[in-house]
């Protein structure tokens, strides 16, 4: 059996159009959504996310705000630069490229949670956990819309999370665990003792471990949908460059019903939610802003 290719790049494309429009909506009530981005230091794959992400912003009409900062930049140079785009503006939301290096959790807490288009400031994950609305995480997001668009199932499944890091599995359990999504979730990790019968259960696998090929073709159930989120470099023999290697291994589109590609996959689909977040962020604002001037002409017409 080959397996559909769940296709985060062209989804991406669809998802910009629809942005595009709301974008357009945006501006002509006079609002300018901007995303901010702060990076520290010179990994190329960090560098190569921040660019992607400013491409797409120029795309449907995001203002950029980027800041390129060199490696060894202070834990108090950073904050500082979090402070400003917190009280500027023109920025609607922004997110501080990981890894830093640094202490992330103190920065990610110093971001303003009404400009955290991360979904990762403790306030949001606090609501999350809460059942509450609030900004979400864009990979979780992401592999769930990915899903969604091509009519994979989620209510009722049994998904297996490989990875148990903040970006990505911890957050996903909660979403997949949420009434609106209705999954039923195994969480596991590197330290899981029989990661294969876990992972044999589970219609929809998501492998974000981090470890190349950890998700092998015996491990996965005929039919099941497998998304790959799991980046390493490694060397390719061949051409003696570096290229990326996903958490899934070649073998599994044998055997799978659907697979996301990687590249090509999720890693389109984080930055189509990280857009949907920003948008979203600026509607808010927006409403909120009309909320107060209704609020304070009725005021000022006292009353009746
Ligand atoms: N502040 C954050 N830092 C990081 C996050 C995050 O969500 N917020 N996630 C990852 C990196 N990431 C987003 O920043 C990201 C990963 C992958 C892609 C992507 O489009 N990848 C392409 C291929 C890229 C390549 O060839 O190297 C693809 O998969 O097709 C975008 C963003 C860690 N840091």
């Amino acid at each position: 059996m080959a397996a559909t290719t769940l296709d985060g790049k062209a989804i991406l494309g669809t998802i910009k159009d629809e942005l595009r429009a709301r974008v357009a909506a945006l501006a002509a009530r006079g609002v300018v959504p901007g995303l901010g981005t702060v990076l520290v230091g010179d990994d190329p794959g960090s560098q190569w996310y921040v660019g992607a992400k400013h491409r797409d912003c120029a795309e449907i009409g995001i203002r950029s705000l980027r800041r390129d900062l060199p490696a060894g930049t202070s834990q108090g140079e950073v904050l500082a630069v979090v402070r400003e785009l917190n009280d500027d503006p023109e920025c609607t939301g922004f997110i501080v490229q990981q890894p830093t290096g640094l202490d992330e959790n103190a920065i990610l807490s110093a971001v303003d949670p009404a400009k955290d288009v991360d979904g990762l400031h403790p306030t949001n994950l606090g609501w999350l956990v809460l059942g509450e609305k609030a900004p979400l995480p864009c990979t979780p997001v992401g592999c769930i819309e990915l899903l969604r668009r091509y009519d994979v199932p989620i209510a009722g499944a049994k998904v297996v999370v490989v990875g148990r890091g903040i970006t990505v599995g911890r957050p996903l359990g909660l979403i997949l665990t949420r009434k609106s999504e209705n999954a039923t979730v195994t969480l596991c990790h590197t330290g899981t003792r029989d990661l294969a019968a876990e992972v044999r259960q589970a219609d929809i696998v998501v492998a974000a471990a981090g470890v190349p090929g950890i998700v092998t073709a015996e491990m996965v159930r005929p039919g099941a949908a497998v998304l790959d989120v799991g980046v390493s470099r490694v060397l390719d023999e061949e051409s003696g460059r570096s290229r990326v290697a996903g958490d899934v291994h070649p073998g599994v589109w044998d055997v799978a019903g659907y697979v996301s590609p990687n590249p090509g996959g999720v890693g389109p689909m984080t930055r189509a939610m990280l857009l949907s977040n920003v948008v979203d962020a600026a509607e808010r604002a927006l409403a909120g802003a009309d909320a107060r001037a209704t609020a304070g002409a009725a005021a000022a017409s006292g009353p009746r």
